[in-house]
């Protein structure tokens, strides 16, 4: 457990970093520090690892207060990792990875095969382990951040903003990898990030941080979105919040209707589709290939699969509405394809049916704050999810 108690960093210039922060996190918890730029974010999480020292309060790490703790000892348990990666550059991979382990005295063999242990986790390839740092992508550095924080095995991870840098597929990806980590190894994460969205996918706690280092609202990620505390969170979260919301509800009871289907091969003996008519394709197992309308007809019989429209993305019966609803949206026919656990087809679902189905799971759940603020009509979701 990491407490904040009465925390407050006031640095020499005057400025509050942090203004009276009381913060309880648990052990194994994945913590999300969330705001603006100059709220606190990043004093706070310094001070956990004595970066920073509190002008007033106390923080404890395990029950400890940590002004008792020497620092180099306190960070032996804590694993930093930071933006761009902060490798250094004329070290090899492995090297950068066994850093920690070598500065704790570990003899250096051993030292490198516990960072190559460490790539293995994170995903990276071992024959990067003798590349230097910048004969690696931006995400291939990232993730030997990461690696090199993990090394050590700490129990506790800071991590300050480090998937700012790369771009948007990386950053997915690193995102997800970073979900798969914590469900294995249970750390206690503490991570800052400005961008909300990367808050409420992560954390299963988050902090969102307001001007003057103010802590505003800490709370699971559907409750900030759904039961924002002021309205700063509110301004924070935005206007599309209903949406993201809808990432913490099932899709289970949702309506998966029947498609008409054609094979593949079968394209040509179709009798001409009526305007507006879609019809899917899919291959011999049932497996969907992409959509058929009167426009594709000629096409797809002469050049097959090609030439069919794209599916849009994939859902499966176990997966969200918001899932559901991008199915739909990402959809030429506007019907969102279902699939089971082998890409079968199941069927297919509908806007109508996703946003009935919301509303349902709000009212049993006695809240009306998603539907009151983004309206139910399908027109609005869609201008939502596409702004
Ligand atoms: N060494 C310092 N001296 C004076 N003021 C500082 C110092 N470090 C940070 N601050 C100020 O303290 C406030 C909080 O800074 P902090 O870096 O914690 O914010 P942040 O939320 O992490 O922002 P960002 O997302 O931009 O990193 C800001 O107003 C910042 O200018």
């Amino acid at each position: 457990m990491i407490t904040f108690e009465h925390v407050t960093k006031q640095f020499p210039d005057g400025t509050i970093g942090v203004d009276d922060l009381n913060l309880e996190i648990a052990d194994g918890s994945f913590t999300v520090f969330v705001g603006p730029s100059g709220c606190g974010k990043t004093t706070s999480m310094r001070m956990i690892n004595r970066m920073i020292d509190p002008t007033d309060g106390v923080i404890t790490v395990g029950g400890e207060d940590i002004r008792t703790v020497r620092p180099t000892r306190l960070r032996l348990g804590i694993g930093y990792v930071i933006q761009n990666a902060g490798l250094m550059p004329h070290r090899t991979v492995v090297d950068n990875v066994a850093t920690v382990l070598v500065l704790q005295g570990t003899p250096k063999r051993k030292a490198r095969i516990a960072a190559l242990e460490a790539m293995e986790r994170v995903g990276l390839d071992l024959k990067m382990a003798t590349r230097y740092p910048a004969q690696l992508s931006g995400g291939q550095q990232q993730r030997v951040g990461v690696a090199r924080a993990l090394a050590a095995d700490p129990p506790i991870l800071l991590m300050d903003e480090p998937f700012s840098a790369v771009d948007p597929v990386v950053r997915d990806d690193l995102q997800r990898e970073m979900l798969r980590l914590q469900s294995e190894l249970k750390k206690t994460i503490v991570f800052v990030t400005h961008d909300i969205d990367e808050a409420v996918r992560l954390g299963d706690r988050v902090a969102v941080f307001g001007t003057g280092g103010v802590l505003q609202q800490i709370d699971t990620p559907e409750n900030v979105l759904t039961r924002p505390a002021n309205d700063f969170v509110t301004g924070l979260v935005g206007r599309d919040r209903g949406f993201r919301a809808m990432s913490f509800h099932p899709a289970a009871g949702l309506p998966v209707l029947d498609v008409e289907t054609v094979a593949l091969g079968d394209v040509e003996n179709l009798p001409t589709l009526p305007a507006g008519a879609w019809v899917l394709a899919v291959d011999d197992a049932r497996r969907p290939l992409g959509w058929v309308n009167a426009t594709r007809q000629t096409l797809a019989a002469q050049h097959g699969a090609a030439a069919l429209a794209p599916l849009g993305s994939l859902t499966t019966p176990e997966r969200t509405l918001r899932q559901s609803l991008d199915a739909v949206l990402s959809s030429p026919s506007e019907q969102g394809v279902v699939v089971d656990d082998g890409g079968r087809l199941l069927g297919v679902v509908t806007a109508p049916d996703v946003l009935a189905a919301l509303a349902r799971q709000k009212d049993a759940a006695g809240d009306d704050v998603v539907l009151r603020d983004a309206p139910v009509a399908p027109a609005d979701a869609t201008q939502d999810a596409l702004s």
